[in-house]
C-alpha cells in the first residue's frame, strides 16, 4: 500500500524513486509518483534530488517496449491509471527492470467449518477442507492459514463419543437414592406416593407432634422384641439395696450352719446345693463355690436365668450372656468354699472321721 503523491508536491530534498516507462522514454519526467523507499528499501532505484525543478541524476533503464510518446507536460504528475508497470499491461516482464509490485494481500480467509455428529457429514466436511487446503498456496511465506482449520476438523472426523444409553453395560448404574434409617418406634411403610420435588408431608394427626429434640435422638428407643430377658426387680432389691446388705458385717449370706472358714466343696455336694426342698443354691465360678440364695431376688435377669447355674458350675452361661459383670464384687459376701475333686473330699472326709 504505496501512499504515492505527485512530484511536484514536494519541495524538499528527499530522495525518490521513479518508477515510469515514459520518462525513461522521452527523459522527461512527464508523469510519475513517489514511492516512499520505505516500501522497498533493499530495490536500486534511481534517485532524483529535487531542489526547486527535479533532476533526473541516473537514467532509468529503457524498457523493451515501445510506445508511442504522448503530449502531456513534462511536469505533468496528475495521477493516472498508467501508473501502473508496462509489464502488467503487455505482459513482456523479462527485459524491464521492474519494481516489485505490491499487491493487496487479502487476508486468508479461515472457513469456520460446521461439525455435525453425524459422522457422514464430518466425513464430507473432512474432505471439503482438505480439498480447499490443497489447492490454496503458500502465500507470502507465511503460516498455513488452514493448517488449524485441518486440525480443528482432523478432531472433527473423529467418531463421535457414544452417547449414554440406559442399556449400556459399561457404565455404572447409578447410585440408589438415599434412604432414611428407619426407627424403632416408625415402622418403614411402603412408599406408594409419587416421588415428587419436595419430600412427602407428615400426615396430619403428626403434624401437631413437636419436633424432635436433640436428647430424644440420644435416648435409647424403646425396646419391643424380647431379645432382653431383663427381669422387674421388686422394691428393696435393687443392686444399690444388694450394695448395702453385703457391706454389714453380719449378712450372713454364706447360709446357715457352715463353718467361718472356706469349705471344701466336691462336685457331689455342689449338685445336692441346688436350690431344692429348702436347700441354698450353690454355684461354681473359677475354682470357687457360692452360695447364690440370697442374690435371686436382686438378680437383674430374673430369678430362673440365675437358678440355671445352681449346682453346677455357671461360669459358661455367666459369660455368655454378661462377661462384663464383676462376679467377685457382687457375689463376694456369698463366697462358701473352693472346689474340689471327689478323691480330695473323700480324704478330707477320712481325716475329719479321724479326728
Ligand atoms: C448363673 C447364670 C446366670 C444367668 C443365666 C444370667 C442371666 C442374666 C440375664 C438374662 C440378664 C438380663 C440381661 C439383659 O438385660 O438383657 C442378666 C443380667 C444381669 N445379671 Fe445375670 N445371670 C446369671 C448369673 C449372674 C450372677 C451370678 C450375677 C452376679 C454375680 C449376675 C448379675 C447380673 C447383672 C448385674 C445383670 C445386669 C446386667 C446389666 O444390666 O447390664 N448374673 N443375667
Amino acid at each position: 500500500m504505496c501512499s504515492c503523491r505527485p512530484l511536484r508536491s514536494s519541495n524538499t530534498l528527499l530522495t525518490f524513486t521513479i518508477y515510469n516507462l515514459r520518462t525513461a522514454q522521452n527523459g522527461l519526467a512527464r508523469s510519475g509518483y513517489i514511492h516512499c523507499d520505505r516500501m522497498f528499501p533493499t530495490l536500486p532505484s534511481p534517485s532524483v534530488q529535487l531542489a526547486s525543478e527535479p533532476s533526473i541524476s541516473q537514467p532509468p533503464p529503457k524498457p523493451t517496449l515501445e510506445e508511442p510518446p504522448t503530449d502531456r507536460a513534462p511536469d505533468d504528475a496528475t495521477v493516472k491509471d498508467d501508473s501502473k508497470p508496462l509489464e502488467e499491461k503487455d505482459g513482456n516482464t523479462e527485459d524491464f527492470q521492474t519494481t516489485p509490485k505490491a499487491f493487496a494481500s487479502s487476508p486468508p480467509s479461515l472457513e469456520v467449518p460446521t461439525l455435525h455428529l453425524n459422522s457422514d457429514k464430518a466425513d464430507k466436511t473432512t474432505t471439503t477442507t482438505e480439498n480447499q487446503a490443497d489447492k490454496k498456496p503458500i502465500q507470502n511465506g507465511s503460516a498455513k492459514p488452514s493448517e488449524p482449520v485441518a486440525i480443528a476438523l482432523n478432531n472433527a472426523a473423529m467418531p463421535p463419543p457414544p452417547q449414554p444409553t440406559a442399556s449400556s453395560s459399561s457404565l455404572m448404574p447409578p447410585p440408589p437414592p438415599p434412604r432414611l434409617r428407619p426407627t424403632m418406634s416408625q415402622p418403614q411403610q411402603p412408599q406408594t406416593a409419587p416421588v415428587g420435588r419436595y419430600p412427602p408431608r407428615p400426615n396430619p394427626g403428626s403434624s401437631l407432634r413437636p419436633p424432635p429434640s436433640a436428647a430424644a435422638s440420644l435416648r435409647v428407643p424403646p425396646s419391643t422384641s424380647n431379645s432382653s430377658k431383663r427381669a422387674v426387680l421388686e422394691p428393696g432389691y435393687s443392686p444399690l439395696d444388694w450394695a448395702a446388705l453385703t457391706s454389714n458385717p453380719k449378712n450372713n449370706l454364706r447360709g446357715a450352719n457352715l463353718p467361718p472358714t472356706l469349705v471344701k466343696v466336691t462336685p457331689s455336694m455342689l449338685k445336692v446345693q441346688n436350690g431344692r426342698k429348702g436347700r441354698d443354691a450353690w454355684t461354681s465360678y473359677q475354682g470357687k463355690v457360692y452360695n447364690i440364695t440370697p442374690y435371686v431376688p436382686f438378680h437383674p435377669g430374673g430369678k430362673g436365668e440365675l437358678l440355671r447355674g445352681a449346682g453346677k458350675d455357671s461360669a459358661k452361661l455367666f459369660m455368655e450372656v454378661h462377661p462384663w459383670v464383676n462376679w467377685d464384687a457382687i457375689l463376694g459376701e456369698c463366697l462358701v468354699g473352693i472346689l474340689v475333686s471327689e478323691n480330695d473330699g473323700a480324704a478330707e472326709n477320712a481325716l475329719d472321721a479321724m479326728d
